[in-house]
C-alpha cells in the first residue's frame, strides 16, 4: 500500500507525466498517426507533381486538352429553373476545352476512360459561369480526403514498382465507394470521338427561379452524336492523338452538338456525395444546347491560361455543401498559380514545343 510521501511524490510526478503523454500525442499528430488533419490542395497537388508524369507549364490535372469555340443557347425551360443571365440570353459565344483526365500532357488518348469538357459563359450583363465535367457517371470518392487516399494508393511501390496492394485493399475497406469506381472504369465504353461522349458534372448546385424556388440540381452535357465504342484492340492500336484528329475531320464536315440536361433532386438525394449517382428516374429538364464549331490546339490556344474553376457562379445558380466541390476549387487554384509561374519563368514545353502531343 502506497504510503502518504510516495502518494505525495507520485502526485507531484503526475502533471510532468501529462507533459510527457501531450509531447508525445503532438508528435504522432504531427506524423500523420493519429487525427485527421485538414488535407490542404498544396499537398493534393504535391501528390500530382510527385507522380513522375508532371510537366511543367501544364494543368496538374487533365493536362492534355484541346481549346474549343462555340455557343451556348439556353432552351424555354431553363429561365423557369433559373434566374442566371445564362437561362434568358437568347445565345452566347463561348471558349471551352476538351481534355484527357491524366496529368501527363503526352498520354496516349487510349489510355483512359476518363475525359473532360469545360466551358466558359460569359454573359452580357458582365457576368460569368464555368463548368467543367467528367465522362465519369459518378466520382470516385464521397469526400477530397478519399480521393487523396486513391491517389496516394496508386504510388508504385519503389522496390516493386506497382502500387502497394495492401494499401488498396486498406483503402477500400475505408471508401468502399471506390470499388464501385474502379468496376465502372474496367467496363466503361470507350468512345471513338470527343463528339460522341457525355459529360457529367456530378458535383450538385442549387438553381434559384424567378419566385425565390430552390432546386437541386446535377448537369450534364449530353452528346447528339451516337456513341460508338471502339475495341480493346483498337484503341491499342489507334494513334496516340486519335481524339484531336477525329474533331478537326468532323469539325471539318460541320458542328458538334450537345444537350445540356439538367436531373432535379428528390428529396433524400445525396446532395453533398458526388460518388452517388441519382436515380435514373429523377425529373429531367433540357436547359441549354451546346455547339462547337472550332477546335485548335492549347498551347496559343484561349483556354490554355483560363482556370475552369466550378465554383465561378452567376446569380441564380449556387454551389450546394458537397465537400469535393469545394476542394475543387482550392486544388484548380493552386494548379493555375503554379503552372502560370512555370509559363512565365519560361519553364514550360509550352508553346512553341508540343512534340506534336500535347493539343
Ligand atoms: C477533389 C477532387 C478533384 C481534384 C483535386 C481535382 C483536381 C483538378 C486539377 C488540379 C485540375 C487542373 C486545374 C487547372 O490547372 O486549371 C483539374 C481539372 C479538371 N477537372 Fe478536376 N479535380 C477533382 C474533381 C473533379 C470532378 C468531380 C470533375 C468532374 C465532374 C473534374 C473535372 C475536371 C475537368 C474537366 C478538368 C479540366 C478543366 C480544364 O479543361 O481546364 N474534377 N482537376
Amino acid at each position: 500500500m502506497p504510503t502518504p510521501t510516495s502518494r505525495g511524490s507520485m502526485l507531484l510526478l503526475l502533471p510532468i507525466a501529462l507533459i510527457l503523454a501531450l509531447i508525445a500525442a503532438l508528435f504522432a499528430w504531427v506524423g500523420g498517426w493519429i487525427g485527421q488533419r485538414d488535407l490542404t490542395p498544396q499537398q493534393m497537388m504535391d501528390l500530382a507533381q510527385a507522380s513522375g508524369k508532371q510537366q511543367p507549364g501544364f494543368r496538374r490535372a487533365h493536362s492534355k486538352g484541346i481549346c474549343f469555340a462555340g455557343t451556348f443557347a439556353p432552351t424555354a425551360e431553363a429561365a423557369k429553373l433559373s434566374t442566371a443571365r445564362a437561362f434568358s440570353q437568347p445565345s452566347i459565344a463561348v471558349i471551352g476545352r476538351f481534355s484527357a483526365s491524366s496529368n501527363n500532357p503526352y498520354a496516349p488518348d487510349g489510355a483512359s476512360p476518363v475525359r473532360g469538357m469545360a466551358v466558359q459563359i460569359k454573359t452580357d450583363d458582365g457576368q460569368e459561369w464555368r463548368i467543367a465535367m467528367n465522362s465519369f457517371p459518378f466520382f470516385a470518392a464521397s469526400t477530397p480526403q478519399g480521393f487523396q487516399q486513391m491517389n496516394e494508393a496508386g504510388v508504385p511501390d519503389p522496390v516493386t514498382g506497382k502500387p502497394d496492394p495492401n494499401k488498396m485493399k486498406a483503402l477500400l475497406v475505408a471508401h468502399p465507394e471506390i470499388a464501385a469506381f474502379m468496376a465502372w472504369a474496367k467496363t466503361a465504353p470507350k468512345s471513338d470521338s470527343l463528339g460522341s461522349t457525355r459529360f457529367n458534372g456530378v458535383n450538385a448546385f442549387r438553381l434559384t427561379d424567378a419566385q425565390g424556388v430552390e432546386r437541386m440540381v446535377r448537369w450534364s452535357m449530353r452528346p447528339r452524336t451516337p456513341l460508338v465504342a471502339m475495341t480493346p484492340e483498337q484503341l491499342k492500336m489507334a494513334d496516340v492523338n486519335f481524339l484531336a484528329a477525329d474533331l478537326d475531320k468532323r469539325l471539318a464536315a460541320g458542328p458538334l452538338v450537345w444537350d445540356m440536361v439538367v436531373q432535379i433532386a428528390a428529396p433524400g438525394d445525396p446532395i453533398t456525395d458526388p460518388s452517388k449517382a441519382w436515380p435514373e428516374s429523377r425529373q429531367e429538364a433540357t436547359i441549354a444546347t451546346l455547339t462547337v464549331v472550332h477546335a485548335e490546339p492549347q498551347a496559343n490556344g484561349p483556354c490554355r491560361d483560363l482556370n475552369f474553376d466550378p465554383l465561378i457562379l452567376p446569380t441564380g445558380i449556387a454551389a450546394s455543401d458537397d465537400p469535393v466541390l469545394h476542394a475543387r476549387s482550392a486544388a484548380y487554384s493552386v494548379s493555375f498559380n503554379r503552372r502560370e509561374r512555370e509559363i512565365s519563368e519560361g519553364k514550360t514545353a509550352q508553346p512553341n514545343v508540343q512534340n506534336g502531343s500535347a493539343r
